[in-house]
């Protein structure tokens, strides 16, 4: 009495030679998709491919393992970042009294990358290791500690099944580039003309990268880097500001004049510090006094406008030999077309509720004096959970950015409404790694890939759609998807 089991294939008047023929040629449609990924040797499950970039960053070192569909290897594949690991410890420039330590504290992300790669992968994967600010700071001061923290490192990296590519310091130059290039790549934005400005800051380095149509590097070469990137032609303007990152401009600004009672920390802070680790790094040796005491007291007295002038003192305004400059003499064209700001400037901007760029700028000074002139106790009262090293600096830190992008870079009210403060794109962290592993795996071609009018697997795609269709309104056609009107519904 079923009248929808197969019983109703031979009653239903559906069941003429038209869906029958849908059967069989569904069934030939899956039998020639199977033949064609057989033969194509085509893996119907795509197989990846990984690469592993440790940023050595000057407060800490973070690994980053990327993965692209394996046949896609011809460029056109979309490189993600399927997983990160942030080593414990200080940044590997800390370790110049102990190198070996710097090679150990990688160890524990390593294992956890031989966990995340599938070990038939381990030795076709490339491994680099980048290190930016702090290891240029720790070379400039002692370039023997350097090296053998470098040598260290790099003992370290080849005992993993990984293909260890080198460990090296980027230049500045480098460092801003290819973070322009992972905000581009990961936006999709390598394939137009208008790009996006990348903007990094770290605690020991800032960058800033961007397309400018008026610039087109004669007036200032070392800020210059041509790319030629999907048949498009990028003259990509950028500038490292070495000691310009927040933790290294926060030293300049305890040396001067006002560290004693400091308007960039809150009402109630007070903290007893030592000159010896505030001025050993060669951002602020020069600015040593000749005789200092062991020890100084940091007692804060919370003033947004007062700590903007302090900041302030430590860029110099007044040198440009150029048509324009940004700061220190630096040549910098108008700034032009959206922003993407991140590392530092995302975590502290994020942190103070602040990275809402659609508020007015003014509007943003004013939440941020109106921090800066909260009380200590109310502050660590409010974020309990925070390390109160890092609680301390962010009204600072706020100040620094806001100074450094209208001050330094002379971002209006208006651009800095085109700025966006972002931690990841689509899944992968915005930052230099992902830009560097690309341009040393040459997986970002010069010229536009040939689309082909549809790759093999969407040749089998296609195929397997149109099977499955076919078989379906075979099957479904044996089951009446709605009662026929002759039939009174069932109420359920
Ligand atoms: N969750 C985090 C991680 C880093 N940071 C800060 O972000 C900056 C990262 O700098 P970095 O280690 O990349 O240093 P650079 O070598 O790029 O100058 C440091 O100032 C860290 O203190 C933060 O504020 N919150
Ligand atoms: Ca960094």
């Amino acid at each position: 009495n079923d009248q929808t089991g197969l019983y109703s294939v031979f009653r239903n008047p559906w069941h003429t030679p038209l869906t029958i023929f849908i059967a069989v040629v569904g069934v030939i449609a899956i039998v020639a998709l199977v033949t064609v990924a057989v033969l194509q040797n085509k893996p119907l499950i795509p197989k990846y491919k990984y690469g592993i970039v440790l940023d050595a960053g000057s407060s800490h070192t973070a690994m980053y393992i990327y993965e692209w569909p394996a046949e896609k290897d011809n460029n056109t594949g979309r490189v993600e970042q399927t997983h990160s690991c942030k080593v414990k410890g200080p940044g590997i420039s800390s370790y110049a009294s102990d190198p070996k330590k710097a090679g150990q504290s990688l160890q524990v992300c390593m294992k956890e990358a031989e966990r995340f790669v599938p070990s038939e992968r381990h030795e076709e994967t490339p491994l680099y290791l980048g290190a930016t600010a702090g290891m240029r700071l720790l070379n400039i001061e002692n370039s023997t500690a350097s090296d053998q923290v470098f040598q260290a490192v790099s003992e370290s990296l080849q005992k993993s099944p990984f293909s260890f590519q080198g460990a090296r310091i980027l230049s500045g130059q480098e460092e801003g580039a290819f973070g322009w290039v992972t905000v581009n790549y990961l936006d999709d934005r390598l394939k137009q003309v208008c790009t996006t400005g990348a903007l990094d800051l770290g605690g020991a380095s800032t960058q800033i990268s961007f397309v400018s149509d008026a610039f087109d590097g004669s007036e200032s070469p070392n800020n210059s880097v041509n790319f030629r990137l999907y048949g498009n032609d990028y003259n990509l303007y950028t500038h490292s500001f070495l000691c310009y990152g927040k933790d290294q401009v926060l030293r300049m600004a305890l040396s001067g004049p006002g560290s004693i009672s400091d308007p960039c920390f809150h009402n109630g802070y007070s903290e007893s510090k030592n000159y010896m680790t505030l001025y050993n790094s060669p951002c602020v040796s020069k600015r040593k006094p000749v005789s200092s005491p062991a020890d100084f007291t940091h007692v804060g007295k919370g003033n947004f406008y007062q700590c903007q002038e302090l900041v302030k003192s430590v860029f110099d305004f007044t040198q440009c030999k150029y048509t324009q400059c940004s700061f220190n003499g630096v040549y910098q064209p108008t700034l032009q077309g959206p922003f993407g700001a991140f590392s530092a400037y995302y975590f502290v901007m994020n942190f103070l509720n602040l990275t809402d760029t659609s508020v007015p700028l003014q509007s943003v000074k004013e939440a941020l004096a109106r921090y800066c002139s909260t009380p200590w106790e109310t502050i660590k009262k409010q974020h309990p959970g925070i390390k109160l090293k890092y609680l301390a600096e962010y009204c600072f830190s706020g100040t620094y950015i806001l100074t450094l992008l209208t001050e330094g870079y002379n971002f209006t009210s208006e651009t800095f409404s085109k700025i966006r403060f972002i931690k990841q794109i689509k899944g992968s962290d915005a930052g230099w790694t992902l830009g560097y592993m690309l341009n040393l795996t040459n997986m970002i071609p010069a010229e536009a890939p040939d689309t082909p009018l549809l790759p093999h697997a969407g040749y089998v795609s296609v195929i397997t759609v149109i099977a499955l269709v076919l078989f379906l309104l075979f099957v479904l056609s044996l089951r009446p998807l709605w009662p026929r009107c002759s039939q009174k519904p069932q109420i359920v």
